[in-house]
Protein backbone atom coordinates (compact mmCIF):
# COMPACT_ATOMS: atom_id res chain seq x y z
CA UNK A 1 0.00 0.00 0.00
CA UNK A 2 1.72 3.57 -0.74
CA UNK A 3 2.11 6.01 1.79
CA UNK A 4 -0.61 8.59 2.86
CA UNK A 5 0.67 12.16 3.48
CA UNK A 6 -2.29 13.33 5.01
CA UNK A 7 -5.05 11.73 6.72
CA UNK A 8 -8.38 13.74 7.16
CA UNK A 9 -11.16 12.56 9.14
CA UNK A 10 -14.68 13.82 10.76
CA UNK A 11 -17.87 12.60 12.23
CA UNK A 12 -19.54 12.31 8.91
CA UNK A 13 -17.84 11.83 5.22
CA UNK A 14 -20.27 12.78 2.64
CA UNK A 15 -18.92 11.05 -0.55
CA UNK A 16 -21.23 12.53 -2.86
CA UNK A 17 -20.17 9.62 -5.63
CA UNK A 18 -20.96 6.86 -5.99
CA UNK A 19 -23.36 6.43 -3.95
CA UNK A 20 -25.23 9.42 -1.71
CA UNK A 21 -24.32 7.58 1.33
CA UNK A 22 -23.16 8.90 4.72
CA UNK A 23 -19.95 7.65 6.20
CA UNK A 24 -20.22 7.80 10.09
CA UNK A 25 -16.47 8.29 11.53
CA UNK A 26 -14.89 8.18 8.18
CA UNK A 27 -11.82 9.44 6.28
CA UNK A 28 -9.81 9.95 3.38
CA UNK A 29 -6.23 9.26 3.20
CA UNK A 30 -4.17 12.10 0.26
CA UNK A 31 -1.29 11.92 -1.35
CA UNK A 32 0.59 13.96 -3.52
CA UNK A 33 -2.79 16.02 -4.00
CA UNK A 34 -4.82 12.89 -4.69
CA UNK A 35 -7.50 10.89 -2.63
CA UNK A 36 -5.85 7.24 -2.29
CA UNK A 37 -8.11 5.72 0.01
CA UNK A 38 -11.69 6.54 1.93
CA UNK A 39 -13.16 4.09 4.51
CA UNK A 40 -13.68 4.70 8.29
CA UNK A 41 -11.40 6.39 10.55
CA UNK A 42 -9.82 3.46 12.40
CA UNK A 43 -9.29 1.73 9.35
CA UNK A 44 -7.75 4.50 7.20
CA UNK A 45 -5.73 5.31 10.83
CA UNK A 46 -4.16 1.60 11.12
CA UNK A 47 -3.82 1.50 6.88
CA UNK A 48 -1.30 5.10 7.34
CA UNK A 49 0.23 5.21 10.60
CA UNK A 50 2.96 7.43 9.19
CA UNK A 51 -0.26 9.97 7.57
CA UNK A 52 -0.38 13.83 9.40
CA UNK A 53 -3.73 13.31 10.38
CA UNK A 54 -5.82 16.13 11.41
CA UNK A 55 -9.27 15.09 12.50
CA UNK A 56 -12.84 17.46 12.79
CA UNK A 57 -15.03 15.89 15.23
CA UNK A 58 -18.33 17.74 14.65
CA UNK A 59 -17.89 18.50 11.01
CA UNK A 60 -18.94 17.08 7.56
CA UNK A 61 -16.13 16.28 4.85
CA UNK A 62 -17.73 16.78 1.51
CA UNK A 63 -16.15 17.56 -1.97
CA UNK A 64 -15.80 21.37 -2.46
CA UNK A 65 -18.24 23.50 -4.03
CA UNK A 66 -18.74 24.23 -7.58
CA UNK A 67 -19.57 27.64 -8.54
CA UNK A 68 -20.58 27.33 -12.43
CA UNK A 69 -21.30 30.63 -13.37
CA UNK A 70 -20.25 34.35 -12.54
CA UNK A 71 -18.03 36.97 -13.10
CA UNK A 72 -15.44 37.21 -10.38
CA UNK A 73 -14.44 40.91 -10.63
CA UNK A 74 -18.11 42.63 -10.61
CA UNK A 75 -17.76 41.65 -6.53
CA UNK A 76 -16.10 46.00 -7.02
CA UNK A 77 -20.00 46.82 -8.78
CA UNK A 78 -21.45 44.95 -5.55
CA UNK A 79 -24.39 47.58 -4.82
CA UNK A 80 -24.15 50.01 -7.67
CA UNK A 81 -27.18 49.06 -9.69
CA UNK A 82 -29.82 48.17 -7.24
CA UNK A 83 -33.44 47.40 -7.99
CA UNK A 84 -33.22 47.40 -11.33
CA UNK A 85 -34.25 44.70 -14.25
CA UNK A 86 -31.72 43.19 -16.44
CA UNK A 87 -31.81 45.24 -19.72
CA UNK A 88 -32.27 48.62 -18.20
CA UNK A 89 -29.00 46.96 -15.27
CA UNK A 90 -26.66 46.43 -18.12
CA UNK A 91 -27.22 49.15 -20.57
CA UNK A 92 -27.93 52.23 -17.72
CA UNK A 93 -25.90 51.01 -15.28
CA UNK A 94 -23.29 48.35 -15.41
CA UNK A 95 -22.11 48.28 -18.99
CA UNK A 96 -21.08 52.63 -18.43
CA UNK A 97 -19.79 51.51 -15.27
CA UNK A 98 -17.36 48.66 -16.71
CA UNK A 99 -16.64 51.09 -19.75
CA UNK A 100 -15.59 53.89 -17.58
CA UNK A 101 -13.69 51.76 -14.98
CA UNK A 102 -12.55 47.93 -15.50
CA UNK A 103 -8.44 47.70 -16.40
CA UNK A 104 -6.34 44.92 -15.66
CA UNK A 105 -5.93 46.10 -11.91
CA UNK A 106 -10.17 46.33 -11.01
CA UNK A 107 -9.75 42.55 -12.47
CA UNK A 108 -7.05 41.47 -10.29
CA UNK A 109 -8.39 43.12 -7.10
CA UNK A 110 -12.31 42.52 -7.78
CA UNK A 111 -11.03 38.76 -8.62
CA UNK A 112 -9.19 38.33 -5.29
CA UNK A 113 -12.16 39.69 -3.54
CA UNK A 114 -14.46 36.54 -5.08
CA UNK A 115 -11.31 34.04 -4.56
CA UNK A 116 -11.70 35.27 -0.83
CA UNK A 117 -15.72 35.07 -0.47
CA UNK A 118 -15.50 31.89 -2.31
CA UNK A 119 -12.81 29.92 -0.37
CA UNK A 120 -14.26 31.21 2.71
CA UNK A 121 -17.51 29.48 1.71
CA UNK A 122 -16.50 26.44 0.61
CA UNK A 123 -16.32 27.17 -3.11
CA UNK A 124 -12.90 25.42 -4.99
CA UNK A 125 -13.51 25.71 -8.27
CA UNK A 126 -15.59 28.04 -10.17
CA UNK A 127 -16.64 29.07 -13.86
CA UNK A 128 -15.73 32.85 -14.72
CA UNK A 129 -16.60 34.93 -17.74
CA UNK A 130 -15.08 38.21 -17.57
CA UNK A 131 -12.48 40.75 -18.82
CA UNK A 132 -8.71 40.27 -18.51
CA UNK A 133 -9.31 36.84 -17.85
CA UNK A 134 -5.07 36.50 -17.98
CA UNK A 135 -5.29 38.34 -14.71
CA UNK A 136 -7.51 36.28 -13.15
CA UNK A 137 -5.15 32.97 -14.44
CA UNK A 138 -2.55 34.66 -12.54
CA UNK A 139 -4.14 35.50 -9.11
CA UNK A 140 -5.25 31.42 -8.74
CA UNK A 141 -1.91 30.26 -8.76
CA UNK A 142 -1.65 32.50 -6.03
CA UNK A 143 -5.15 31.41 -4.31
CA UNK A 144 -4.83 27.88 -4.93
CA UNK A 145 -8.51 27.65 -6.27
CA UNK A 146 -9.08 26.17 -9.35
CA UNK A 147 -10.80 27.64 -12.39
CA UNK A 148 -12.78 28.12 -16.13
CA UNK A 149 -11.67 31.02 -17.43
CA UNK A 150 -13.17 32.65 -20.23
CA UNK A 151 -13.21 36.11 -22.26
CA UNK A 152 -16.50 37.96 -23.19
CA UNK A 153 -17.35 38.11 -26.49
CA UNK A 154 -19.51 40.64 -27.66
CA UNK A 155 -20.49 42.16 -31.19
CA UNK A 156 -19.28 45.88 -29.39
CA UNK A 157 -15.82 47.17 -27.78
CA UNK A 158 -15.82 46.22 -24.09
CA UNK A 159 -12.70 46.42 -21.81
CA UNK A 160 -9.63 44.64 -23.30
CA UNK A 161 -11.26 43.61 -26.76
CA UNK A 162 -12.21 46.21 -29.46
CA UNK A 163 -14.21 43.37 -31.65
CA UNK A 164 -15.63 39.36 -31.65
CA UNK A 165 -12.24 38.61 -33.82
CA UNK A 166 -9.86 39.97 -30.84
CA UNK A 167 -12.17 38.14 -28.03
CA UNK A 168 -11.79 34.99 -29.49
CA UNK A 169 -7.94 35.14 -30.83
CA UNK A 170 -7.50 35.98 -26.90
CA UNK A 171 -9.55 32.74 -25.76
CA UNK A 172 -7.12 30.62 -27.87
CA UNK A 173 -3.95 32.17 -26.77
CA UNK A 174 -5.22 31.75 -23.00
CA UNK A 175 -5.74 28.66 -23.87
CA UNK A 176 -2.38 27.86 -25.24
CA UNK A 177 -0.90 29.75 -22.24
CA UNK A 178 -2.81 27.97 -19.34
CA UNK A 179 -1.91 24.21 -20.64
CA UNK A 180 0.44 24.21 -17.80
CA UNK A 181 -1.50 25.59 -15.31
CA UNK A 182 -3.49 22.40 -13.62
CA UNK A 183 -5.69 24.55 -11.95
CA UNK A 184 -6.98 26.70 -14.41
CA UNK A 185 -8.76 25.67 -17.75
CA UNK A 186 -10.51 27.75 -20.53
CA UNK A 187 -14.19 28.26 -22.33
CA UNK A 188 -15.47 30.09 -24.75
CA UNK A 189 -17.61 32.80 -23.45
CA UNK A 190 -20.31 34.32 -25.52
CA UNK A 191 -22.00 36.98 -23.58
CA UNK A 192 -25.83 36.46 -24.87
CA UNK A 193 -27.69 35.65 -27.77
CA UNK A 194 -29.04 39.47 -28.07
CA UNK A 195 -24.79 40.66 -27.87
CA UNK A 196 -23.49 37.72 -30.72
CA UNK A 197 -23.92 37.72 -34.19
CA UNK A 198 -24.33 34.72 -36.16
CA UNK A 199 -20.81 34.88 -37.82
CA UNK A 200 -18.91 34.71 -34.36
CA UNK A 201 -21.34 32.18 -32.95
CA UNK A 202 -20.23 29.83 -36.13
CA UNK A 203 -16.75 30.48 -35.60
CA UNK A 204 -16.49 29.85 -31.74
CA UNK A 205 -18.23 26.35 -32.22
CA UNK A 206 -15.72 25.64 -35.38
CA UNK A 207 -12.98 26.47 -32.67
CA UNK A 208 -14.93 24.57 -29.75
CA UNK A 209 -15.45 21.73 -31.42
CA UNK A 210 -11.97 21.38 -32.79
CA UNK A 211 -10.30 22.41 -29.57
CA UNK A 212 -12.15 20.38 -27.15
CA UNK A 213 -13.58 23.79 -25.18
CA UNK A 214 -16.68 24.44 -23.70
CA UNK A 215 -18.97 27.31 -24.84
CA UNK A 216 -20.75 28.84 -21.46
CA UNK A 217 -23.41 31.35 -22.60
CA UNK A 218 -26.15 33.13 -21.45
CA UNK A 219 -29.45 31.91 -22.33
CA UNK A 220 -33.01 32.74 -22.36
CA UNK A 221 -32.59 34.77 -19.29
CA UNK A 222 -35.42 37.39 -19.34
CA UNK A 223 -38.48 37.74 -21.15
CA UNK A 224 -36.96 40.54 -23.14
CA UNK A 225 -34.13 38.23 -24.66
CA UNK A 226 -36.86 36.09 -26.47
CA UNK A 227 -39.12 39.15 -27.90
CA UNK A 228 -35.93 40.44 -29.33
CA UNK A 229 -35.01 37.26 -30.78
CA UNK A 230 -38.23 36.78 -32.45
CA UNK A 231 -37.95 40.50 -33.78
CA UNK A 232 -34.69 40.33 -35.27
CA UNK A 233 -34.63 36.10 -35.95
CA UNK A 234 -38.14 35.26 -36.48
CA UNK A 235 -37.34 32.23 -34.15
CA UNK A 236 -36.51 31.78 -30.08
CA UNK A 237 -32.00 32.32 -29.36
CA UNK A 238 -32.26 28.12 -28.66
CA UNK A 239 -33.49 27.51 -32.68
CA UNK A 240 -31.56 29.77 -33.75
CA UNK A 241 -28.39 28.48 -32.47
CA UNK A 242 -29.26 24.82 -33.15
CA UNK A 243 -29.70 26.26 -36.55
CA UNK A 244 -26.05 27.38 -36.74
CA UNK A 245 -24.97 23.87 -34.91
CA UNK A 246 -23.70 25.81 -31.61
CA UNK A 247 -25.47 23.07 -29.49
CA UNK A 248 -23.63 20.25 -27.85
CA UNK A 249 -22.41 18.46 -25.24
CA UNK A 250 -19.98 21.13 -24.99
CA UNK A 251 -22.61 24.11 -24.87
CA UNK A 252 -23.50 25.61 -21.12
CA UNK A 253 -26.83 27.31 -21.57
CA UNK A 254 -26.60 29.97 -18.44
CA UNK A 255 -29.80 30.35 -16.68
CA UNK A 256 -32.16 29.22 -18.93
CA UNK A 257 -35.23 30.75 -17.41
CA UNK A 258 -37.50 31.44 -20.23
CA UNK A 259 -37.89 27.35 -21.38
CA UNK A 260 -40.78 26.55 -23.39
CA UNK A 261 -41.78 22.34 -24.47
CA UNK A 262 -39.81 22.79 -27.83
CA UNK A 263 -37.03 24.55 -25.80
CA UNK A 264 -36.71 21.44 -23.37
CA UNK A 265 -36.78 19.49 -26.63
CA UNK A 266 -33.73 21.30 -27.93
CA UNK A 267 -31.49 21.04 -24.96
CA UNK A 268 -32.16 17.82 -24.38
CA UNK A 269 -31.35 16.41 -28.21
CA UNK A 270 -28.48 18.37 -28.19
CA UNK A 271 -27.33 17.47 -24.74
CA UNK A 272 -26.95 20.41 -23.41
CA UNK A 273 -25.99 21.18 -19.78
CA UNK A 274 -27.83 24.30 -17.79
CA UNK A 275 -26.97 26.53 -14.95
CA UNK A 276 -29.27 27.54 -13.00
CA UNK A 277 -28.81 30.50 -11.01
CA UNK A 278 -32.13 31.59 -8.84
CA UNK A 279 -30.72 34.15 -6.52
CA UNK A 280 -29.81 36.58 -9.99
CA UNK A 281 -32.72 35.56 -11.20
CA UNK A 282 -35.09 36.38 -8.54
CA UNK A 283 -33.44 39.88 -7.52
CA UNK A 284 -33.52 40.92 -11.42
CA UNK A 285 -36.92 39.26 -11.62
CA UNK A 286 -35.64 37.40 -14.87
CA UNK A 287 -38.20 34.57 -13.60
CA UNK A 288 -38.01 31.03 -12.50
CA UNK A 289 -36.03 28.48 -14.26
CA UNK A 290 -37.81 25.02 -14.78
CA UNK A 291 -35.02 23.20 -13.00
CA UNK A 292 -37.48 20.17 -11.79
CA UNK A 293 -38.50 19.62 -15.56
CA UNK A 294 -34.69 19.81 -16.48
CA UNK A 295 -34.21 17.26 -14.27
CA UNK A 296 -37.15 14.91 -15.42
CA UNK A 297 -35.77 15.48 -18.88
CA UNK A 298 -32.43 14.12 -18.00
CA UNK A 299 -31.06 17.47 -18.83
CA UNK A 300 -27.83 18.47 -16.56
CA UNK A 301 -28.08 21.21 -14.00
CA UNK A 302 -25.26 23.23 -12.24
CA UNK A 303 -25.37 26.17 -9.20
CA UNK A 304 -24.24 29.33 -10.10
CA UNK A 305 -24.45 32.43 -8.13
CA UNK A 306 -23.64 35.04 -11.41
CA UNK A 307 -21.51 38.16 -10.39
CA UNK A 308 -21.77 40.00 -7.02
CA UNK A 309 -23.69 42.36 -8.93
CA UNK A 310 -26.99 41.05 -9.68
CA UNK A 311 -27.15 38.86 -6.55
CA UNK A 312 -25.30 40.04 -4.24
CA UNK A 313 -23.27 37.42 -2.86
CA UNK A 314 -20.80 34.69 -4.21
CA UNK A 315 -22.62 31.59 -1.56
CA UNK A 316 -23.64 28.37 -2.96
CA UNK A 317 -25.18 27.21 0.10
CA UNK A 318 -27.91 30.34 0.10
CA UNK A 319 -27.92 29.24 -3.60
CA UNK A 320 -28.72 25.63 -3.38
CA UNK A 321 -31.28 26.29 -0.73
CA UNK A 322 -33.01 29.02 -2.41
CA UNK A 323 -32.92 26.51 -5.70
CA UNK A 324 -34.70 23.72 -3.24
CA UNK A 325 -37.19 25.85 -1.90
CA UNK A 326 -38.45 27.42 -4.85
CA UNK A 327 -38.16 24.49 -6.79
CA UNK A 328 -40.76 22.81 -4.19
CA UNK A 329 -42.73 25.83 -4.56
CA UNK A 330 -42.77 25.95 -8.28
CA UNK A 331 -43.54 22.11 -8.72
CA UNK A 332 -46.24 22.56 -5.76
CA UNK A 333 -44.61 19.21 -4.16
CA UNK A 334 -41.91 19.12 -1.35
CA UNK A 335 -40.77 15.76 -2.78
CA UNK A 336 -38.89 17.79 -5.72
CA UNK A 337 -35.76 18.87 -5.49
CA UNK A 338 -34.82 16.82 -2.99
CA UNK A 339 -31.56 17.75 -0.52
CA UNK A 340 -29.17 14.98 -2.31
CA UNK A 341 -30.30 15.95 -5.52
CA UNK A 342 -29.43 19.62 -4.48
CA UNK A 343 -25.72 18.89 -3.12
CA UNK A 344 -24.88 16.59 -6.05
CA UNK A 345 -25.62 19.79 -8.07
CA UNK A 346 -23.60 22.10 -6.29
CA UNK A 347 -20.71 19.75 -6.50
CA UNK A 348 -20.76 16.97 -9.15
CA UNK A 349 -23.04 18.93 -11.20
CA UNK A 350 -21.12 21.86 -11.14
CA UNK A 351 -18.07 19.45 -11.68
CA UNK A 352 -19.73 18.32 -14.99
CA UNK A 353 -20.47 21.75 -16.31
CA UNK A 354 -16.58 22.44 -15.76
CA UNK A 355 -15.93 19.21 -18.22
CA UNK A 356 -14.20 18.15 -14.59
CA UNK A 357 -16.26 15.50 -13.76
CA UNK A 358 -13.13 12.90 -13.92
CA UNK A 359 -11.33 15.29 -11.92
CA UNK A 360 -13.60 16.50 -8.81
CA UNK A 361 -17.15 16.78 -7.38
CA UNK A 362 -16.88 13.50 -5.00
CA UNK A 363 -14.75 11.88 -3.07
CA UNK A 364 -13.62 9.30 -4.65
CA UNK A 365 -9.79 7.27 -5.19
CA UNK A 366 -8.12 8.96 -8.18
CA UNK A 367 -10.06 12.12 -8.09
CA UNK A 368 -8.47 15.48 -6.36
CA UNK A 369 -8.54 16.46 -3.07
CA UNK A 370 -11.24 19.33 -3.27
CA UNK A 371 -12.17 19.64 -0.01
CA UNK A 372 -14.43 21.23 2.67
CA UNK A 373 -15.27 21.36 5.78
CA UNK A 374 -18.50 22.14 7.38
CA UNK A 375 -18.53 22.40 11.48
CA UNK A 376 -22.24 21.34 12.51
CA UNK A 377 -21.65 22.02 16.47
CA UNK A 378 -23.53 25.31 15.99
CA UNK A 379 -26.66 25.50 17.90
CA UNK A 380 -28.68 26.57 15.39
CA UNK A 381 -28.29 22.83 13.73
CA UNK A 382 -28.44 20.60 16.22
CA UNK A 383 -30.44 18.17 16.72
CA UNK A 384 -28.80 16.50 13.81
CA UNK A 385 -30.69 13.59 12.70
CA UNK A 386 -29.41 13.34 8.67
CA UNK A 387 -26.13 15.39 7.97
CA UNK A 388 -27.68 15.46 4.33
CA UNK A 389 -30.81 17.43 5.31
CA UNK A 390 -28.74 19.65 7.92
CA UNK A 391 -26.70 21.02 5.41
CA UNK A 392 -29.14 21.54 2.62
CA UNK A 393 -32.10 23.41 4.86
CA UNK A 394 -30.07 24.81 7.81
CA UNK A 395 -26.15 24.95 7.38
CA UNK A 396 -24.63 28.56 5.79
CA UNK A 397 -21.65 29.67 4.55
CA UNK A 398 -20.23 30.64 7.56
CA UNK A 399 -20.04 26.93 8.61
CA UNK A 400 -17.16 26.50 6.41
CA UNK A 401 -13.89 25.78 8.62
CA UNK A 402 -11.29 24.28 6.36
CA UNK A 403 -11.02 24.25 2.79
CA UNK A 404 -8.48 22.31 0.58
CA UNK A 405 -7.53 21.99 -3.49
CA UNK A 406 -5.68 19.06 -4.71
CA UNK A 407 -4.75 18.37 -0.94
CA UNK A 408 -3.49 22.15 -0.41
CA UNK A 409 -5.11 23.67 2.40
CA UNK A 410 -6.53 27.27 1.59
CA UNK A 411 -8.33 27.83 4.69
CA UNK A 412 -7.70 26.55 8.25
CA UNK A 413 -10.45 27.32 10.91
CA UNK A 414 -12.10 29.87 9.24
CA UNK A 415 -8.84 31.58 8.38
CA UNK A 416 -7.05 32.40 4.62
CA UNK A 417 -4.08 31.00 4.14
CA UNK A 418 -3.19 32.12 0.76
CA UNK A 419 -4.73 35.64 0.98
CA UNK A 420 -3.71 38.76 3.15
CA UNK A 421 -7.38 39.55 3.69
CA UNK A 422 -6.19 42.93 5.82
CA UNK A 423 -3.91 44.27 2.23
CA UNK A 424 -7.02 43.12 0.54
CA UNK A 425 -9.41 45.22 2.59
CA UNK A 426 -7.39 48.17 1.91
CA UNK A 427 -7.36 48.18 -1.81
CA UNK A 428 -11.29 47.57 -1.58
CA UNK A 429 -11.86 50.92 -0.25
CA UNK A 430 -9.69 52.19 -2.57
CA UNK A 431 -11.64 50.79 -5.66
CA UNK A 432 -14.97 51.87 -3.36
CA UNK A 433 -13.63 55.62 -2.93
CA UNK A 434 -12.92 55.59 -6.97
CA UNK A 435 -16.58 53.91 -8.47
CA UNK A 436 -18.21 56.03 -6.14
CA UNK A 437 -16.69 59.16 -7.99
CA UNK A 438 -17.46 57.39 -11.09
CA UNK A 439 -20.96 56.68 -10.11
CA UNK A 440 -21.38 60.24 -9.33
CA UNK A 441 -20.81 61.23 -12.84
CA UNK A 442 -23.20 59.30 -14.43
CA UNK A 443 -25.84 59.93 -12.29
C1 LIG B 1 -19.73 37.88 -21.21
S1 LIG B 1 -19.86 37.95 -19.56
C2 LIG B 1 -19.38 39.55 -19.07
C3 LIG B 1 -20.46 40.55 -19.23
O1 LIG B 1 -21.69 40.03 -18.77
C4 LIG B 1 -22.33 40.98 -17.95
N1 LIG B 1 -23.28 40.30 -17.08
C5 LIG B 1 -23.17 40.02 -15.78
N2 LIG B 1 -24.25 39.35 -15.34
C6 LIG B 1 -25.05 39.20 -16.42
C7 LIG B 1 -26.31 38.59 -16.61
O2 LIG B 1 -26.97 38.00 -15.64
N3 LIG B 1 -26.84 38.61 -17.83
C8 LIG B 1 -26.21 39.21 -18.85
N4 LIG B 1 -25.02 39.81 -18.73
C9 LIG B 1 -24.47 39.81 -17.51
C10 LIG B 1 -21.18 41.63 -17.25
O3 LIG B 1 -21.54 42.84 -16.68
C11 LIG B 1 -20.17 41.76 -18.37
O4 LIG B 1 -20.37 42.90 -19.12
ZN1 LIG C 1 -23.77 36.07 -15.78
Amino acid sequence: MAEAELLLSARWLLPIAPENRVIDDGAIAIANGRITAIGQRQELLAQFPNAKHQHLAEHVLMPGLVNAHGHAAMTLLRGCGEDMPLMDWLNNRIWPLERSLVSPEFVQDGSLLACAEQIRGGITAFADNYFYPERIAKLIQQTGMRALLACPVLDFPMPGCADPKEAIAKTLKLHDDCRALPLVNVAFGPHAPYTVSDEWLTQISTYAEELGLLVHMHMHESAAEIEGSMQQYGMRPLQRLENLGALGPHFVAVHSVHINDDDLLILKRNNVQVVHCPESNLKLASGFAPVAKFLEHGIPVALGTDGAASNNDLDLFGELRSAAFIGKALAGSPTAMPAETMLQMATLGGAKALALEQEIGSLEIGKSADVIAVDLSNLNLRPIYNPIYTLVYGAHRDDVSDVWVAGQALLRNRDHLTIDTKALKTRIQQWQNRIMETLNEQR
